[in-house]
Order: C-alpha cells, then sequence, then structure tokens
C-alpha cells in the first residue's frame, strides 16, 4: 500500500506528459461531454480520491500492526523477521518453517506486498512468529525507499532476522550487499545485525555450497532439505536473544505450579513421580517469568 501510494507521483508526472502529448495534437484540453470538466481535471480528480483512499486505508494498517504488535508483545512470543532480497524465497522458507499453507510463494517480483505473521513451532516446543516481509531491490526508486522502509517498520521489534539469499542467482552477492545496506539504513539495533542468521536457499539449483567466511546455513525451502538444522539454530538464537532457557522444575502437583507453568512458560515434558506426588516438568521459560515463579511458588 505504500508502494501505491509511492506511486501516485509517478502517475500524476505520466498523466501530465501524456497530457502535454494530447494538447499537441490539440486534444488534450477538450471537455468530456456535458460534465464541465477536461480529460485532466477527470484524471486528476480521480488521482486524488485514489490517494486519500490509500492514505485512509494505511492509517487503518498502521492502526492493526500496532494492535498485532502488543499482542504479539502480551502473549510474548518470539518474533523472526525474515528478510531477503525478492524472489530469494523468504515466502516459501516460511511456509516449510510453519507448515502454513495458505502460504503463496510466487516466481515473481513482490509476490509479497505486506508484512504478514505465521506461528510456527521451534524443535523445544516453543512457539514463534515468523514475519514475511517485502522482498529488497537493488536501486529502488528514491521515492520508494522510504514506503519500503514503513512497511519494515516492525522489524525493529524483532528478537531474531533470517536473511534469505537464492545462491544460485547470478548476482547473489551484490544481492547480499544491497540487502545488508538497505538493512544498516533502517537504525536496527547493532545485537540484531550480530545475530542474524544468513540462509543460503535453492541449493538444489547449484553444483556445490558457496563457502563464504560467513557462518551459514545451506537449505532448499522448496524440497525441505537443511530444515531441521536450521530449525535448531533458530532455537538457540531465539533462546539467546529472548533471555530464555529450558530448565527441569521439580513441582508439588496438588499446588497451582503446573497451571501456572503451562499459562506463563512453554511445558514441554511432564514425569510425575506419583510416590512423592511431585512431577519433574521440563520447561522453556524467560527469565523475568522464572522470577515471577520463584516469587510465587519458592518461599
Ligand atoms: N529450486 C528452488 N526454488 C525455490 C526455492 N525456494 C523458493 N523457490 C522458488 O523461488 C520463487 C520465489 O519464491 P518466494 O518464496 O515467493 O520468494 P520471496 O522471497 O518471498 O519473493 P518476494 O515476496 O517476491 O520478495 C518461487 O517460484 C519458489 O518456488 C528452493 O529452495 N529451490
Ligand atoms: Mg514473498
Amino acid at each position: 500500500m505504500q508502494i501505491a501510494l509511492a506511486e501516485l507521483p509517478l502517475l500524476r508526472s505520466r498523466l501530465r506528459n501524456e497530457i502535454a502529448h494530447l494538447d499537441q495534437q490539440g486534444g488534450g484540453s477538450r471537455y468530456i461531454m456535458g460534465s464541465g470538466e477536461t480529460f485532466l481535471e477527470v484524471q486528476q480528480r480521480l488521482l486524488k480520491e485514489r490517494e486519500i483512499k490509500i492514505k485512509n486505508a494505511l492509517v487503518k494498517l498502521k492502526k492493526k500492526r500496532n494492535l498485532l504488535r502488543t499482542r504479539r508483545k502480551q502473549c510474548e512470543f518470539p518474533i523472526v523477521s525474515v528478510l531477503g532480497y525478492t524472489n530469494s524465497g523468504k515466502t516459501t522458507l516460511i511456509k516449510a518453517l510453519t507448515g502454513d499453507e495458505g502460504l503463496q510463494p510466487r516466481d515473481q517480483l513482490f509476490a509479497t506486498l505486506d508484512v504478514t505473521a505465521h506461528a510456527g513451532l521451534l524443535p523445544c516446543h516453543l512457539a514463534v512468529i515468523y514475519v514475511d516481509t517485502i522482498g529488497f531491490l537493488s536501486q529502488l526508486p528514491h521515492n520508494l525507499i522510504e514506503s519500503f522502509s514503513a512497511t519494515l517498520e516492525d522489524v525493529i521489534h524483532s528478537d531474531l532476522l533470517i536473511h534469505v539469499r537464492d545462491v544460485s542467482h547470478p548476482e547473489t552477492d551484490n544481492q547480499r550487499t544491497s540487502v545488508l545496506s538497505v538493512l544498516k539504513n533502517l537504525s536496527l539495533p547493532q545485537k540484531l545485525l550480530d545475530t542474524m542468521i544468513e540462509v543460503h536457499n535453492k541449493i538444489d539449483l547449484i553444483d556445490k555450497p558457496k563457502d563464504e567466511e560467513v557462518s551459514a546455513v545451506s537449505v532448499s525451502a522448496l524440497f525441505g532439505y537443511g530444515m531441521e538444522g536450521l530449525k535448531q539454530q533458530i532455537e538457540t538464537a531465539v533462546m539467546m536473544s529472548t533471555g530464555r532457557t529450558v530448565m527441569t522444575i521439580n513441582l508439588d502437583l496438588e499446588s497451582p505450579q503446573l497451571n501456572w507453568l503451562y499459562k506463563e512458560a512453554s511445558v514441554q515434558e511432564v514425569n510425575v513421580l506419583p510416590e512423592e506426588g511431585t512431577a519433574n516438568v521440563k520447561v522453556v521459560i524467560t527469565s523475568s517469568a522464572y522470577g515471577k515463579y520463584k516469587k510465587l511458588f519458592c518461599k
């Protein structure tokens, strides 16, 4: 939508050129029958109306995003944003990570035109939200960069970034450089940039994996190669960045401890010890939730 809005000045100047051209042929300023408006006036009024419509929709979208963001924060689901050059396979990767059949990867530039969120489970059963983003493109027109950055503003709230690259593309190295330079201009926290995972996608299309200094995970999102290793790496990074740990807590089955953990943490395993009336519970828990747990139950 930001992009549609950014197109308007372009449409306007194109319209002016067309009118100038028509004028030369003596037709541009003719009145449209009965309306009292010239062709130029009608077109400009329609453009104005379109601009107002898009702007209103953008305001609504922004409100919806803010709402989604607060909801996500309340649930404390870690947020993993998937970025990369257009057509690199971001949507395909999220589909492979989440099994979300609703996602539609397409072999075209800018197949994804809005930022969307999709839930997926990590190997430790922790739920995370994967955010699919609009693809990067080098030499984006100047007025589009701002709109493009605006659609990416949610990225700043992520706990982890994944940079997807199409390593089978002849321009893959230039694409990487241009993605990293756009990212730099988004003023993201340095920690997010430092912990970013680079994914080399479409390895099914190349003979041998790229050897580079940067540590990267090679996958084929389309065929599902390398997905388990990637999930493991995402898990480690998410746990680190969100201050979560896996621990086993021994608790009394008579107390509301287990219920509390189900609500505030992610319970992985419950081993009941019938004789003691207790259970060993393996949980993924944030340090703040564990602090609360101790305050409530470990007096
Ligand atoms: N051979 C092969 N093709 C892939 C792989 N991953 C994605 N593709 C194809 O690449 C094309 C683009 O995939 P998308 O997932 O839509 O790419 P995207 O990065 O989301 O693209 P935009 O939303 O346009 O930025 C589709 O035709 C996919 O089927 C892969 O691992 N191997
Ligand atoms: Mg996409």
